[in-house]
């Protein structure tokens, strides 16, 4: 079952994502739709909305986000500028892409919403919700001191959202494909707030019959699926691994010296399950970011799948499972035969049956988790592998893969 993503409002949630048309007409060879149905605003963008000087929110290599407040309401927004044309190359087609992909999200809350689209001679100006992004990218957290940095309890309530919001792209057969601590982004800071997923321009539209094969998105997230030029698919975002693993050690797995080196220590998952920063975490977290480490796609876990995993559920929803467990083993043993000796129990023998409960339901609470690490280990999930990795390092980011032409400069 596809997890229900929080959706926004009532309305959002009836939003058809390709206007009259079917989903295969909407999408082109490469798996970019191509029909949007935002009005694309050609007047002026600085008549209606106010740049908020020296405030740059970001910037890749496609694009510059600033902040901005539409003149009419005083809200604030982030206006992404996006070049139309890249070293002679027309992008709008990719553009149009994003813009579509944005739509199709609208009803998850766990993915930036659109707010408006402007098209000015060289560029396309996406406005997006800033308030509900106003506290950042989490790779800020990624890279802090431990003392500073992300509580393994916030790790756990930020997982889910991620992976709520990337099973809502999977049922709709969108991959993000670039799915990174600088994507994620936070509602607020102090106190931690919410996720949102932003940065739509690598994510494609899978379908049947088609395969995907394309050279895309940042070295150290990569999957060996796309380093391989073998076909993509939504188990490719399941890099997730690799933002679990960083959230929790702030340790980049793959990271190599070079490029070359992070390639190889992916194509080859050289991870090590070794770090000191390993060693303190739950072992469930361990085993959650095992599942998904994986060289071959078909036996990653998929986000619905991670949505399910234990580390991911509350004490509550654990405690659940298990006493529903414990009851069907109960009730399977059969009935004692009557010996004619009274069955009525004293509150002390009820106090003491209680304890023997609780301790059957932890030793049955770590034979599961056991029974798990036993199999993974058996298909395949590398041992203790050296790997070459390393705290990041705030200068050293690479740049994506896809061979783009030119650098954007705004
Ligand atoms: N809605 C938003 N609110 C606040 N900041 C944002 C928002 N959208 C994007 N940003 C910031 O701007 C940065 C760049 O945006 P984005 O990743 O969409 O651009 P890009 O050019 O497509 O990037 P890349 O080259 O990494 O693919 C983000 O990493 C984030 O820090």
């Amino acid at each position: 079952m596809i997890p229900e993503c929080p959706v926004r409002t009532s309305e959002a949630r009836n939003r058809t994502w390709c206007h009259g048309q079917t989903a295969e007409s909407n999408r082109n060879r490469s798996g970019l739709l191509c029909e949007i149905k935002s009005i694309i605003k050609t007047e002026s963008f600085t008549e209606h909305y106010d740049l908020i000087p020296g405030k740059e929110l970001g910037r890749g290599k496609f694009a510059v986000v600033k902040k901005c407040v539409k003149r009419r309401t005083g809200l604030e927004y982030a206006a992404k500028f996006m070049r139309k044309r890249r070293k002679g190359q027309d992008c709008r087609t990719e553009i149009i892409h994003e813009i579509a992909v944005l739509e199709l999200a609208a009803s998850c809350q766990r993915v930036v919403s659109l707010h408006d689209v402007y098209e000015l001679p060289s560029e396309m100006v996406l406005v997006l919700e800033f308030g509900c992004a106003a506290g950042g990218e989490i790779f800020n957290q990624c890279v802090a001191e431990r003392d500073e940095a992300f509580k393994d309890e916030d790790v756990k309530r930020l997982m889910r959202q991620i992976l709520e919001g990337v099973a809502f792209l999977h049922s709709k057969n969108v991959v993000h494909l670039d799915l990174k601590p600088q994507n994620i982004l936070l509602t607020s800071d102090n106190p931690l707030g919410d996720i949102k997923i932003v940065d739509f321009g690598l994510s494609r539209m899978m379908c049947n019959s088609q395969e995907i094969r394309e050279i895309m998105g940042t070295p150290e997230y990569v999957a060996p699926e796309v380093l391989n030029y073998e076909p993509i698919s939504t188990a490719t975002d399941m890099c997730i691994g690799v933002l679990a693993y960083v959230m929790l050690t702030g340790i980049s797995p793959f990271l190599g010296e070079d490029k070359q080196e992070t390639f190889l220590n992916i194509s080859q998952i050289n991870v090590s399950y070794a770090e000191e920063e390993l060693q303190r975490l739950d072992k469930a977290a361990v085993h959650f970011i095992k599942s998904l480490l994986i060289k071959d796609p078909k036996n990653r876990a998929t986000a619905e799948e991670c949505l399910n995993h234990p580390w991911l559920q509350t004490h509550e929803q654990n405690a659940a499972k298990e006493t529903v467990k414990l009851k069907s083993v109960i009730t399977s043993i059969p009935e004692p035969v009557s010996t004619g000796i009274s069955s009525q129990h004293t509150e002390e023998e009820e106090e003491e049956e209680e304890g023997r409960v609780t301790e059957e339901l932890l030793v049955m609470a770590a034979y599961t988790l056991g029974q798990c690490r036993q199999s993974s280990e058996k298909e395949g999930l590398t041992p203790e592998q050296k790997a070459i990795s390393k705290r990041f390092k705030f200068e050293e980011s690479f740049p994506a893969l896809q061979e783009v032409p030119g650098e954007f400069i705004y």
